[in-house]
């Protein structure tokens, strides 16, 4: 890495962290958290990795922002087909020792790598269509030192209709991917029964919500639960949305590649 002094130091912005999402970094995770804003600077010279740099707006707009839909992660469970189970952030549901998860649309591997850094027990699976994003998140996986996570080269559309991948994860994440439905029609053909896919929106309504509970119906899904945020900073509204996996998606979804941004399920 080129000037590695030079780039910035994150604020740490404990007791924010604490009031809104009740959880905190580690100092170790912290220092994580550190390496993975230098080496996305650094990448940024080369890469139009993303547009957040200044240090608060990297840590509220990518790091908590991320962190905002894995709290509620713990909150309601992951691959627990048996929704009875489904507990509080004081009495989380135990997550399942191996956790597989993959976030769509990594990007420059957000939420993914802040998931990888702090759910140890999981496995996490970066998909991006762009390889060289990809190219470059592997560096930074070695750099920051994450073992837990690895890259996947490929359209959502297509690893949805793979064997190797189709119902075999416990978890999916995708922020700033699509609209909802495409969201749904990407994540629930890779979730194992019980499953469950994380979409984070910014502002959403009861229309949105009675625009996609039939879509969720057609793929298997249900909508659990919305939870929603103000940003600690901006004060931007923010709501993640639980779609769990409660029926076997028809195998004609997810459709051909495009088709599914093209011609929204409705
Ligand atoms: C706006 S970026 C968001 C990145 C990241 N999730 C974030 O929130 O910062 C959207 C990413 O999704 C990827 N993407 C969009 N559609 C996809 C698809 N069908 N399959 C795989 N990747 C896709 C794009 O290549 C791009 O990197």
């Amino acid at each position: 890495m080129s000037h590695a002094a030079s780039f910035p130091t994150l604020p740490t912005l404990p007791e924010l962290w604490q009031t809104t999402l009740g959880w905190q970094p580690t100092p170790a995770q912290q220092e994580q958290f550190q390496q993975l804003y230098t080496y996305i600077l650094d990448g940024n010279q080369r890469l139009n990795l993303t547009r957040i740099t200044d240090p608060e707006e990297f840590w509220e707009k990518h790091l908590w922002d991320s962190m905002s839909g894995l709290v509620g992660v713990r909150e309601w469970g992951l691959g627990v087909s048996d929704c009875e189970r489904r507990g509080t952030l004081e009495n989380p549901p135990a997550l399942p020792s191996s956790l597989r998860l993959i976030d769509i649309g990594t990007g420059a591997g957000f939420p993914g790598i802040p998931a990888a850094l702090t759910l140890p027990q999981a496995q996490v699976t970066l998909l991006d269509s762009t390889r060289k994003k990809l190219a470059f998140l592997e560096t930074v996986l070695v750099q920051v030192g994450v073992q837990n996570a690895q890259t996947l080269c490929d359209r959502a559309e297509s690893v949805g209709q793979a064997l190797q991948h189709r119902e075999q994860y416990d978890g999916a994440l995708l922020r700033a991917v699509a609209p909802a439905a495409v969201c749904a029609e990407y994540a629930l053909p890779l979730l194992k029964l019980g499953g469950v896919a994380v979409l984070y929106r910014g502002q959403w309504g009861e229309a949105e919500t009675a625009a996609l509970r039939p879509v969720l119906k057609l793929l298997g899904g249900n909508l659990e639960a919305i939870a929603p945020f103000t940003t600690p900073i901006s004060r931007a509204a923010r709501h993640c949305l639980y779609l769990r996996k409660t029926a076997p998606t028809p195998a004609e979804f997810p459709r051909p590649v495009g088709v599914p941004s093209q011609k929204p399920l409705e």
